[in-house]
């Protein structure tokens, strides 16, 4: 275990302060219990960040970013914000993050919690014993690869993004996912579209070419829209899934579907020096405000910190624990709410959580 750890704190936007808000609570509650001192340092990140200074990522922030353990983030982007044009809008600030931070993996386990089997639509049989894993590549792919832009060709608009990958950053993220799959049940599915795209042909030799040193993991290829098909046929065959940017993006968001809500799923973006720990969903301005957002996925991401950069997995498993127990006692945020559980705010939700840790 840390004695300390330096958190920088990035609220961003919607019902990011407000969930932000109760990983901090769960946080200072795990403190008091191991005696393990957080610093929190808050920044600004997204339309907040937009809003103060212009920029979607300030230098300050990512300084500070450069400068702690770990970085905790809660969602960026809005309404307010949408008709800038995509290099000056929120969700820029957080794709520069990741790339200056050199992120390459972005970890978002998707695990069903038996109490939820009334939240999810697919009910008993599908979702019992759902427990996967998505690698999603998270500094490459078409968010980032150039040539892109939006200019006039033969008196119309045309708007262009290339998807490249480089052997390298294929080599590392599926090395990354054999290790993983190793501790799981070994079975990596790694999710392309190589009957149409080049750079699909060239991800799925790559992985091929890693598995040759990781034949105690079983490696199958799937072509991505037959994936989204099979999660919800199958989703319980599914061990490790590594895939690249775009697909990842998609598919952890069916996840959410799978596990009952998007409200559920944290993540752990991570690289060779620095670490961000966000949930999987984003600002959800339709619900922001209310103080009805489900914390859960912004808690486990805590967690996540905890177990990975912290190195203090037995607070991890407290918190995992004490979602469990709430979730059987039948506390529910709206998003995850079915007749006879009992509707509760983000700040009781919290509060139930923190009640099993301490
Ligand atoms: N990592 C990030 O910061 C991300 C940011 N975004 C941005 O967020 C904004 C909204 O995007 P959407 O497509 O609506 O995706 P979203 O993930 O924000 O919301 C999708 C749906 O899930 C619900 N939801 C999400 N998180 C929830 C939670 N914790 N508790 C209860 N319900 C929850 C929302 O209410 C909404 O109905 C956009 O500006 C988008 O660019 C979207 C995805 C990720
Ligand atoms: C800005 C987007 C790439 C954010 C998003 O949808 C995600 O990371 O899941
Ligand atoms: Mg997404």
């Amino acid at each position: 275990m840390k004695k300390s750890c330096k958190i920088t704190v990035l609220p961003g936007d919607g019902i990011g302060p407000e969930i932000m808000e109760s990983a901090i609570e769960v946080l200072k509650a795990i403190s008091k219990k191991y005696g393990i001192n957080f610093e929190f340092h808050e920044a600004l990140i997204g339309g907040a960040a937009i809003d103060a200074t212009g920029d979607p990522l300030p230098e300050e922030t990512l300084k500070l970013a450069k400068e702690s353990d770990a970085v905790l983030l809660a969602a960026v982007g809005g309404e307010k914000w949408d008709n800038l044009p995509t290099d000056r809008r929120p969700e820029k600030g957080l794709l520069k993050i990741r790339k200056e931070l050199d992120l390459f993996a972005n970890l978002r386990p998707g695990k069903a919690y038996t109490a939820l089997l009334d939240a999810s639509p697919l009910k008993e049989n599908l979702i019992k014993g759902v427990d996967l894993l998505v690698i999603r590549e998270l500094t490459g792919g078409i968010y980032f690869g150039e040539p892109r832009g939006i200019e006039e060709r033969n008196g119309e608009k045309v708007g262009y993004n290339t998807m490249i990958y480089y052997e390298h950053e294929i080599k590392r993220i599926a090395k990354l996912a054999f290790d993983i799959a190793r501790n799981r049940r070994k079975k990596v599915t790694s999710v392309d579209k190589a009957n149409v795209l080049e750079v699909s042909a060239v991800w799925r030799e790559i992985v091929t070419e890693v598995h040759a040193e990781y034949q105690d993991v079983e490696l199958e290829h799937m072509y991505v829209d037959n994936c989204a098909m099979q999660l919800v046929r199958r989703p319980k065959d599914f061990d490790v899934i590594v895939t690249g940017n775009l697909f990842g993006d998609i598919l952890s968001d069916e996840a959410g579907a799978l596990t009952g809500s998007l409200g559920m799923l944290p993540s752990a973006s991570i690289g060779e020096r620095y670490a961000l720990y966000e949930p999987v969903h984003g600002s959800a301005p339709d619900i922001a405000g209310q103080g009805i957002a489900n914390p859960i996925a912004m808690i486990l991401s805590a967690a996540m910190m905890l177990e990975i950069t912290c190195k203090l997995p037995e607070a991890a498993r407290d918190i995992e624990n004490a979602i469990d127990k709430v979730l059987e006692e039948g506390y529910r945020t709206g998003d995850i709410w079915a007749p006879g559980t009992k509707k509760v705010s983000t700040k009781e939700m919290t509060k139930a959580i923190i009640k099993y840790i301490i």
